[in-house]
């Protein structure tokens, strides 16, 4: 029996004289390795993309990290700081992509900026630099330091007693979380029920209140040292579950 397809739509990065679609090997090695599924990653052609040929092929979606910031004209607003990297290939790839996958019930992890997408993908918006919102915590990481340190865990969130969350973790009220952002949600799209928050009340994961499928957003990086994390293995297994599930209610094979 052949494992389920994940998709994992990539970035687009210049590497020396030539752009590149690019998929970090950490979030390519948690599909295999936590959802014991088969990673496909998908190259960000935006329109030229032939949405229902993928997802006629996918089990399962990921939705990556990046550095790069979803477009903020995505959600109504003018970039506040143009020197901060996007990623508009990207952009024009995931939100289509993710619109059409929850139509059809196909199970879906967002992590950090996919957290990002799928929040403005279903109409919400976000805080461009939640560090300087009033109340509001600094979330990002201190980059230039040894990587071990910038996916160190940062903070705690707080669990909803009722959430998808809390019943994949065996009733835990909070866990302690890595972080690696200077957005975050401002608006949660309608539609999105709240799943953690951070002290500072930032919503921290989210589910698709009504989807048919597994759906669950995530701000933090449960792909990071996964094997070490048994919180994080507890996520990628509920997903690769129902990456199963969902390829034997259509047969298996595309
Ligand atoms: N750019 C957005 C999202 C941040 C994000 O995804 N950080 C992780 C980048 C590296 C990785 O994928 O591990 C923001 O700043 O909020």
């Amino acid at each position: 029996m052949r494992s389920p397809i994940v998709l994992l739509p990539a970035c687009v990065n210049q590497i020396g004289a030539h752009p590149y679609h690019t998929a970090q090997l950490k979030y390519v090695a948690a599909v295999a390795s936590g959802a014991g599924a088969t990673p496909l990653i998908v190259p960000a052609l935006g329109a030229q993309t032939d949405f229902d040929a993928l997802l006629d092929l996918a089990d399962g979606i990921m939705l990556t990290g990046s550095p790069s910031n979803v477009h903020a004209s995505l959600y109504g607003e003018s970039v506040f700081d143009e020197s901060l990297p996007q990623d508009a290939a990207r952009d024009a790839t995931t939100l289509p992509l993710i619109r059409a996958a929850i139509q059809r019930g196909i199970p879906l992890l967002a992590i950090c900026r996919g957290f990002q997408e799928v929040n403005v993908a279903m109409g919400g918006t976000l805080h461009q630099a939640v560090h300087q919102v009033a109340g509001m915590a600094d979330h990002r990481e201190q980059k230039g330091q040894p990587l071990e340190q910038q996916y160190a865990l940062a903070h705690r969130v707080l669990l909803e007693p009722a959430g998808h969350l809390t019943q994949m973790l065996g009733g835990v009220r909070e866990i302690m979380v890595n972080s690696l952002h200077g957005q975050g949600i401002k608006q949660l799209a309608p539609g999105l029920a709240v799943e953690a928050r951070a002290d500072d009340g930032l919503v921290e994961a989210y589910r698709v209140a009504d989807a048919a499928g597994f759906t669950l957003a995530v701000q933090w990086h449960p792909e990071w040292r996964l094997q070490e994390n048994p919180d994080s293995m507890k996520l990628f297994h509920a997903f690769g579950e129902a990456c199963r599930i969902y390829k034997a209610g259509r047969g298996g094979v595309p």
